[in-house]
């Protein structure tokens, strides 16, 4: 998995890249257009009121923005970030420790809220409505609570995994922002933004078909930008060409769906072992030796949300566009309208 190139998850050579060319303001903050517009009411009317943003749950596939996004909104209202993740949180007091260092109207950002253990997000309950914590002193008999008043603050959570937060977290977040994936044409201007951060000569079309090949996802267009950027230096006289674009791209597998190795594998081994279908998750990441996880979160998402892939109540199928994908006919079922199968009930 760790050497995917369309992998949306991030890997450690990313990251020296990724500093220089995250966003760091509302306006370098491309596409996803309905949450830019949003953010920036709720922005200016907690500025205006000079009080703390409201709790802020972002959530979508990886490597879509919630992490840029969640410190464009603490620059944008002027202050500063404290970082950590549900799993980093193990104990009651790792989170009260964060909380009453906070300045007023800080933002908190937890990665991975759904991950956070039962015990921290009880703390985190009255710390959100009442910016109160309830924290123990002592031990045995002479234990006692004593309630902690904390600065207004807003919490920002991030999860790739909306449905596995409790109701009672999610309800105390006033805000509530889904990424989606990225057009081509959005991603065309990521990449292009990208590349002149970089001082990389890039052509629209070069940029446009680093694009296509995304997987709507903003990590994988700056990662391939960089691949492609190699291979253009060294056969191509430095300029990303669409030429380029494609030679570097094929070189890599990753097909004009954007689709890897992986990706037709799971398609190919639906088709081929379970007659396209429904098979269940488990099955298929035991098929293909990968975590159920990582073919939810990471492989499923793009290839459901381009309709090569149905989720259905009794497992996944491919749909009649899958098979033609891998130049094969479709079975008669297979070619109905998508709206014939029953919908998986945890889907939206
Ligand atoms: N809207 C955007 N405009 C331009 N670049 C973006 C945008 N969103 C994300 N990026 C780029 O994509 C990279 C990955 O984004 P980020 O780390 O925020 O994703 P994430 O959703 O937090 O992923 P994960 O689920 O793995 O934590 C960033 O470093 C940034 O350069
Ligand atoms: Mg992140």
């Amino acid at each position: 998995m760790t050497d995917r190139i369309v992998t949306a998850a991030a890997q450690l050579d990313d990251e020296a890249l990724e500093a220089s060319i995250r966003p760091k303001r509302l306006a370098e903050y491309l596409g996803q257009a309905p949450v830019r517009e949003q953010l920036s009411i709720y922005i200016e009317a907690a500025k205006k009121r000079g009080g703390a943003l409201d709790h802020v749950l972002i959530f979508g596939p990886p490597g879509l923005g919630k992490t840029t996004l969640s410190h464009v909104i603490a620059n944008e209202l002027g202050v500063s970030v404290r970082t950590t993740s549900g799993p980093v949180l193990e104990r009651a007091g790792d989170l009260a420790a964060l909380l009453t260092n906070l300045e007023p109207h800080d933002v908190l950002f937890v990665d991975e809220i759904h991950r956070l253990s039962p015990v921290v997000e009880e703390v985190l309950y009255p710390a959100m409505e009442d910016f109160q914590i309830d924290i123990m002193i002592g031990e045995g008999p002479a234990a006692r609570s004593i309630k902690l008043d904390l600065p207004p603050f807003t919490l920002i959570g991030a999860t790739t995994r909306a449905g596995m937060l409790t109701a009672p977290l999610r309800d105390r977040f006033g805000i509530v922002q889904r990424l989606e994936f990225y057009t081509a044409e959005e991603l065309t201007d990521i990449v292009r933004r990208a590349a002149r951060i970089l001082g990389i000569p890039c052509e629209l079309e070069g940029a446009q078909e680093i694009a296509r090949r995304s997987r709507g996802t903003p990590r994988i267009a700056n990662r391939l930008l960089r691949r492609v950027r190699d291979y253009a230096e060294v056969r191509a006289g430095g300029a990303i060409t669409q030429e380029a674009a494609q030679a570097a791209l094929g070189m890599l597998k990753v097909d004009p769906q954007g689709f890897d190795e992986l990706d037709r594998r799971l398609l190919a081994l639906i088709i081929e072992n379970f007659d396209g279908g429904p098979v269940g998750v488990e099955s298929l990441a035991a098929a293909l030796s990968e975590d159920r996880g990582t073919l939810e979160d990471v492989v499923e998402p793009y290839l459901i949300q381009q309709g090569y892939l149905v989720r259905t109540a009794r497992g996944r199928m491919v749909s009649a566009k899958g098979w033609r994908h891998l130049g094969l006919a479709p079975p008669p079922r297979q070619a109905l309208a998508p709206e014939l199968f029953t919908p998986d009930p945890d889907e939206r």
